[in-house]
């Protein structure tokens, strides 16, 4: 099984997720930070995931991304996953797709960037493996709410069990 997740994150709290729906994905997943994302995908590829945080009820965009940066953020990365699913081709057939994001819960604010970049996959081909799935965090920085990190841990799972 080769599958890759894509991640956007700028305190961290989404990388963690990542790392963890790797971590239950098993041998075989790899997490690469969007920075390094590479434009054309490796070959063989059975599952890509991609996930970011939510901004205004949606993937980030220049604009929010510099409101991060407004408000402290030093880790701002330079494109988001919007920009960066811009730029994919039509996937060979058959790859799967799963997207995650985190949102807060306190305040609980509504929007999924899951959501919409599950919306912009399958018009590109892509096949989802699983609905787009949400974590918690607390406000915009974090921490992730209780519990999270094990929920996509299992939910990493699930993904490679229906690969199997
Ligand atoms: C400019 C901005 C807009 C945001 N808008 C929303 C939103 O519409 N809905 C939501 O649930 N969370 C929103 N958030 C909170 C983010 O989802 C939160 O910062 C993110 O999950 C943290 O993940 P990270 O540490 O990986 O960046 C927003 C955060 C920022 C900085």
């Amino acid at each position: 099984m080769k599958a890759l997740i894509v991640v956007e994150s700028i305190w961290g709290n989404t990388e963690a997720i990542a790392v963890a729906i790797g971590a239950g994905l098993g041998a075989g997943a790899e997490v690469v930070r969007i920075d390094a994302a590479p434009d054309v995908l490796p070959a063989g590829l059975d599952l890509l995931v991609v996930g970011g945080p939510t901004h205004a009820f949606s993937m980030s965009r220049v604009d929010t991304r510099k409101a991060a940066k407004d408000q402290g953020a030093t880790r701002v990365p330079r494109l988001g996953i919007r920009e960066w699913i811009g730029k994919l081709g039509t996937p060979p057939r058959g790859t799967r797709v799963a997207t995650f994001d985190t949102r807060s819960v306190a305040p609980r604010l509504p929007g999924s960037a899951a959501k919409k970049a599950m919306k912009r996959l399958v018009k590109l081909g892509y096949e989802p493996l699983a609905a787009a799935e949400s974590f918690g965090v607390y406000g915009y920085s974090g921490p992730l709410e209780e519990g999270e990190v094990a929920r996509a841990e299992q939910w990493g799972r699930t993904l490679a069990g229906r690969l199997a």
